[in-house]
C-alpha cells in the first residue's frame, strides 16, 4: 500500500487506458495523457468486499480482518487502498451481524468515505451475492445504484494498487471477467485417496488466482443469481462462476507479490514490516540553526543521508510562517527529526508537534519525532541540561495519545573531530531504528549517543 494519497488517476474509460495500464506502471499513467476518445465513456465502478469470514487459519479469536497492524485494523488499510482511487464510487463491505458496530466505529474513526455496509452470509460467495443485491437497484431506500463495472476484493488484502485496479477494469469491462494472478510458489499435485500422489501439475501452465477481480456487473450479478448451493457453499473462484453461467472467458492480468492474502498470524507480521517500510521512507529534518552550514546538525543530516541512502531526507523549516514544513506534513511524512543545536529546550519540537496535532497526519499512521541535542559540557552544565530534557516523558504522555510517538535523543558533542563523527553516526543510527520500528515502548525515553 502506498501511504500517499495516489493522485487521481485516468477514468477505465479514457482513451489509450487499456494499451496504457497493460503496458505502463500507473505512476507513468498521466490522467494529461489520457484523452477521451468521442463516444467513449468511463464506465461507473463499484466494490464488492467480502469482509464477514472468522479467520480460523489465523488461530485467534478476533477475525483477521480486524486485527491491528500498528494498532489501526486491517480492514482499514484495504478500505483506504480503495478509496483514495476516486472513479471508485461505491464500497459496499460484507460484515457479519456481529461486527457490524466494530464497523461502523473503524470508518467513523479513520474518516472512511463511500462505505456502505450489508450483512455477510455464511460463505465468502454468500457475503459477496448480498453486497452485489445491494447494488442492483432492487433494494428498497438504497443510496446505491448499479455500476456498469464490479471490483469485488478480499478484505484481508490491503496492499491493492491503483494500477492493477485499472487493468482489471479496463480488461472487464472488454472482456466481461477479469483477475489478478501470480506465478504458482509451489507445484500442485494432486493426492489419490490413499493419500498417494495422483499426479502433479505442470508449475509453468498454472497461475494462482488472486485479487482484484472485476466483473461487468450483468455477467456477474446474473451468475451468482443461476449458481447453485453447491456453488455458494463450496466455491471459492468468482471467474468461475462467470464462466460457467455466463460462459465468459476472464482475461487474467498479471498482478504484483503485494497482492497475496492474509491468511495465517506470519502474514500479519509480513504486512506489518511492509506498511512500516513505506512509510519510512521519507524524513524531515528541521534545525534550529539554518545559517551555520558547518554546525554539528549539519553534520549530523550529512551522515543520515549517507546512512539511509533509499530514503528521502528533507530540511523543514519551522519559522517564520512554516510554510515549508505545512507542505511537507500534507505530502504525508510520517517521520520527524527536530534538531536543537541552539537550546536544549522543548520550544522547537512543541511547535512541530502543534502542527502535527492540527494536521490530523497521525490518524492513520503512528508519527514519529525525535527530538535532538547535543551535549557539549563547555556551554550548559549537565544535571541542568538533562533537567529541561527529562519534560520529554510528559510531552510524550500526552502526544502518544495522538498517534505521535516522541523520543528524545542527546549526542555527546566532544572536541575531537573523530570522537564526534563517531557520536554523529552513533545518534543517526538510533534515529534509523526509531524510524524504522516504531517501538512505542520507546515512547518519551531519552537516549544518549
Ligand atoms: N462467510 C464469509 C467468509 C469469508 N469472507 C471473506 O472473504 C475473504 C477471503 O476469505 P478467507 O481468506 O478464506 O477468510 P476467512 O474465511 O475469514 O478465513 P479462514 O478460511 O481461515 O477461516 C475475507 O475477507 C473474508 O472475511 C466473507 O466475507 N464471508
Ligand atoms: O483465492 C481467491 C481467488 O479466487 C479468493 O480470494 C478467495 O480467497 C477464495 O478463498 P477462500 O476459499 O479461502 O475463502
Amino acid at each position: 500500500m502506498e501511504p500517499r494519497p495516489a493522485a487521481p488517476g485516468p477514468c477505465p474509460g479514457d482513451s489509450r487506458v487499456a494499451a496504457a495500464a497493460a503496458a505502463a506502471p500507473a505512476s507513468s499513467l498521466n490522467p494529461a495523457e489520457a484523452r477521451a476518445e468521442p463516444g467513449r465513456r468511463a464506465p461507473s465502478v463499484a466494490a464488492v468486499l467480502p469482509a464477514g469470514g472468522s479467520g480460523e487459519r489465523m488461530g485467534v479469536p478476533t477475525p483477521k480482518q480486524f486485527c491491528p497492524i500498528l494498532e489501526r485494523p486491517l480492514i482499514s488499510y484495504t478500505l483506504q487502498a480503495l478509496e483514495r482511487v476516486s472513479w471508485i464510487k461505491d464500497i459496499v463491505v460484507a460484515v457479519t451481524g456481529e461486527n457490524m458496530e466494530a464497523m461502523k466505529g473503524i470508518i467513523q474513526k479513520y474518516k472512511h468515505q463511500r462505505i456502505s455496509l450489508v450483512e455477510a452470509g455464511v460463505t465468502r460467495h454468500r457475503s459477496i451475492f448480498n453486497g452485489l443485491r445491494a447494488l442492483a437497484e432492487d433494494q428498497p431506500n438504497s443510496k446505491l445504484s448499479k455500476p456498469e463495472v464490479v471490483i469485488i476484493h478480499d478484505a484481508v488484502r490491503p496492499f491493492v494498487e491503483e494500477d492493477v485496479l485499472l487493468k482489471v477494469v479496463t480488461a472487464a469491462k472488454e472482456h466481461g471477467a477479469a483477475g489478478a494472478v501470480r506465478p504458482l510458489v509451489s507445484t500442485v499435485i494432486s493426492p489419490s485417496a490413499d493419500g498417494c500422489l495422483d499426479h502433479s501439475l505442470e508449475r509453468a501452465r498454472h497461475r494462482a488466482s488472486e485479487m482484484p477481480q472485476a466483473f461487468l456487473f450483468g455477467v456477474i450479478y446474473e451468475a451468482y443469481q443461476q449458481c447453485s448451493d453447491y456453488d455458494l457453499e463450496f466455491g471459492t473462484e468468482c471467474l468461475q462462476l462467470a464462466l460457467k453461467y455466463g460462459h465468459i472467458n476472464a482475461k487474467l492480468v498479471e498482478g504484483s507479490p503485494d497482492l497475496w492474502k492474509v491468511t495465517y498470524k506470519r502474514d500479519l507480521y509480513a504486512a506489518e514490516s511492509i506498511i512500516k517500510e513505506r512509510i519510512s521512507q521519507h524524513i524531515c529534518i528541521i534545525m534550529d540553526t539554518k545559517e551555520d552550514k558547518n554546525h554539528v546538525g549539519h553534520h549530523l543530516e550529512e551522515i543520515l543521508k549517507n546512512e539511509l541512502n533509499h530514503v528521502e531526507v528533507t530540511s523543514g523549516a519551522l519559522c517564520p510562517a512554516g510554510r515549508d514544513l505545512k507542505q511537507i506534513i500534507l505530502e504525508q511524512c510520517y517521520n520527524y527529526v527536530c534538531v536543537n543545536v541552539l537550546s536544549s529546550d522543548f520550544e522547537e519540537t512543541q511547535r512541530l508537534l502543534n502542527m502535527l496535532e492540527e494536521s490530523n497526519l497521525s490518524i492513520l499512521y503512528p508519527v514519529v519525532v525525535i527530538s535532538v541535542y547535543f551535549l557539549d559540557y563547555k556551554s550548559v552544565h549537565f544535571d541542568q541540561k538533562m533537567e529541561n530534557l527529562m519534560q520529554i516523558r510528559e510531552y510524550a504522555k500526552e502526544v502518544r495519545k495522538r498517534n505521535i510517538l516522541l523520543c528524545g535523543l542527546l549526542i555527546y558533542y566532544p572536541q575531537d573531530e573523530q570522537k564526534l563523527q563517531a557520536s554523529l553516526r552513533e545518534g543517526a543510527a538510533i534515529i534509523t531504528t526509531l524510524i524504522k520500528e516504531r517501538n512505542s515502548g520507546l515512547v518519551g525515553q531519552l537516549l544518549i549517543a
